[in-house]
């Protein structure tokens, strides 16, 4: 199986050259390698001959600029080259990279990026430390506004390396390449979109010098949890699979605790049963079939239900209310130490009062599957869980803060543990944004659970599994339609 894909941060992958320097690679020879994958890449996209425009920045970004502007001129294409900032001010390995390019060096605004087959941003990478201004600002606007190609060099100038964020005005690129490893901006929204497909060039900064920085931040994919996915073996009894209960709201708000059961099922709890209040228990017997009934009166009801041990996974919050009752009802749960997903309305009934969700957190392995709004709502009047510019930060912080495994969704949905760990998706859809489609994702991470999954990994798993249903159907996707793509997926992953 292949390595899980780890992310480096800005800071880690400078610890990364400086470790890989130190063992004795000069600091040039990496700049080259970086150079002539630059050079490969644009010639890739390029037909031989064609017009290139480099745009070098004042850094080592900008000296891998200059080492691909001289190989690309040597394989014969027509290559300008113009730079932010004055050549006499290059230092260190920059400045013997543009001792190489012996063409015209022009202002970098001035360069000719109309006429240009292919632009070359090189001008700044993960050393960004504010917004462009002056010639880097002009020099940005104008790349943009050609319409011609832009190959982005690391990652898209203007973009903050960690967290996505433009820092003002950015290159839109249609291609980036980067070196060693991606970093958390490759990732995230909406520095994602500015980057175009990103390769990842090797330049022999090797595997284990990348982990030795401490990195961890993975790209969510299957070798993260391949491992730990739930096999059923020859003898197994519905038991061993678990047996996940899922709270339903009241007689008119029952379908999402459905949509959730449902899912558990298909992700292979062995049992699922929807705690009913009495008064919906009507409306949910007209529409389980596989999945079981119990009716469930609020707090007591549940305490009553969870005598029985074999309910190993709970899933609460899709529709539930958000209410008093909700709180009591998260407190049994909690209290009754079995795995838990608490999601919607079990989050945003502690509105503004997380201390006491994570008092009552502190007893049982639990994911919580917050939105963006969700996530503002519970946090609110914690500024330092809000206030970080990186949503893996936020995401971590949220999970340190409570002890929980935070799943904080979205385009780039970030599963943080409280040990630091994290994972960003990125195979989901935006036909994903349909009502119903979260409260799926919360039965799937419960129906792992209840199989033995850890947090960690079920939540990573049931990001994964989930985008990937929802992406394989496309346009026309409901949340009804995403619990029975699961097989399918499921499929291409255990067999
Ligand atoms: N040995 C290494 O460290 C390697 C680095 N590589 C390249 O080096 C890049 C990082 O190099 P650096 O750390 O020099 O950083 P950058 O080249 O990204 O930019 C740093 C320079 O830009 C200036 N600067 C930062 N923000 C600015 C702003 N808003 N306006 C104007 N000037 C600004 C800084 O003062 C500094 O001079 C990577 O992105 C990658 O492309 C590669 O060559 C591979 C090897
Ligand atoms: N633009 C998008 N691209 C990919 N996935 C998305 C996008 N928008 C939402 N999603 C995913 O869809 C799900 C929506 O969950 P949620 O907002 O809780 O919906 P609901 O409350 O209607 O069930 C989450 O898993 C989220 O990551
Ligand atoms: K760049």
């Amino acid at each position: 199986m292949n390595r899980p894909e780890l992310i480096l941060t800005p800071i880690e992958m400078k610890q990364a050259d400086a470790a890989t320097i130190a063992a004795g690679t000069p600091g040039i020879d990496l700049m080259t390698r970086a150079g002539r994958a630059v050079a490969d890449k644009a010639a890739e996209m390029t037909a031989r001959g064609g017009r290139i425009v480099v745009a070098a920045g004042p850094g080592n970004n900008g000296g891998d600029g200059f080492v691909a502007a001289r190989l690309l001129e040597q394989q014969g294409y027509r290559v300008s080259l113009g730079l932010v900032g004055q050549r006499e001010r290059l230092t260190g390995d920059s400045a013997l990279a543009a001792e190489g390019w012996r063409g015209e060096i022009v202002a970098a605004e001035n360069l000719p990026f109309q006429q240009a087959d292919l632009i070359i941003d090189a001008l700044f990478g993960t050393g960004l430390t504010r917004g462009l201004e002056g010639a880097a600002r002009i020099a940005v606007e104008r790349m943009n506004m050609s319409g011609r190609p832009i190959l982005s060099v690391d990652l898209p100038s203007g973009i903050d390396g960690d967290t996505g964020e433009p820092l003002g005005v950015a290159v839109k690129a249609a291609a980036t390449i980067t070196f060693a490893a991606r970093k958390p901006c490759h990732l995230l929204m909406p520095g994602r979109t500015f980057c175009g497909p990103v390769t990842v060039a090797d330049i022999g900064i090797t595997p284990e010098t990348l982990a030795a920085t401490g990195a961890r931040i993975w790209a969510n994919s299957p070798p993260l949890w391949l491992h730990a996915l739930p096999r059923p073996g020859t003898a197994s009894h519905k038991y061993d699979r678990g047996h996940t209960l899922v709270a339903s709201g009241g007689a008119t708000r029952t379908g999402a605790a459905r949509l959730a059961a449902r899912a558990a099922l298909r992700i292979g709890s062995g049992l699922v049963t929807v705690a009913s209040p009495p008064e919906a228990l009507g409306v949910n017997a007209a529409h389980l079939t596989a999945v079981m009934l119990r009716g469930c009166d609020g707090p007591e009801g549940l305490y009553a239900i969870l005598k029985d041990m074999r309910f190993n996974s709970l899933v609460m919050g899709p529709a539930l209310g958000v209410n008093a009752n909700t709180r009591a009802m998260v407190a049994v749960a909690v209290n009754a130490r079995r795995s838990l997903v608490l999601d919607a309305d079990a989050l945003t009934s502690f509105e503004g009062i997380a201390e006491e969700l994570r008092q009552v957190l502190r007893h049982a392995p639990t994911v919580l599957t917050p939105h963006g709004g969700e996530f503002g709502r519970l946090f609110s009047g914690h500024p330092d869980i809000l206030d970080p510019p990186s949503k893996i930060e936020r995401a971590r912080r949220a999970a340190l803060y409570t002890g929980a495994v935070v799943v904080l969704k979205g385009p780039d949905t970030v599963i943080a543990a409280p040990d630091g760990r994290a994972a960003v998706n990125e195979n989901g859809t935006p036909y994903l944004a349909t009502a119903g489609s979260g409260d799926t994702l919360c039965g799937i991470i419960g129906g792992l659970m209840a199989q033995g999954v850890d947090a960690f990994e079920a939540a990573s798993a049931g990001a994964w599994i989930h985008a990937e249903a929802g992406a394989s159907f496309g346009p026309g996707l409901i949340a009804e339609d995403l619990a029975d793509l699961l097989p399918n997926v499921l499929r291409g992953l255990l067999t």
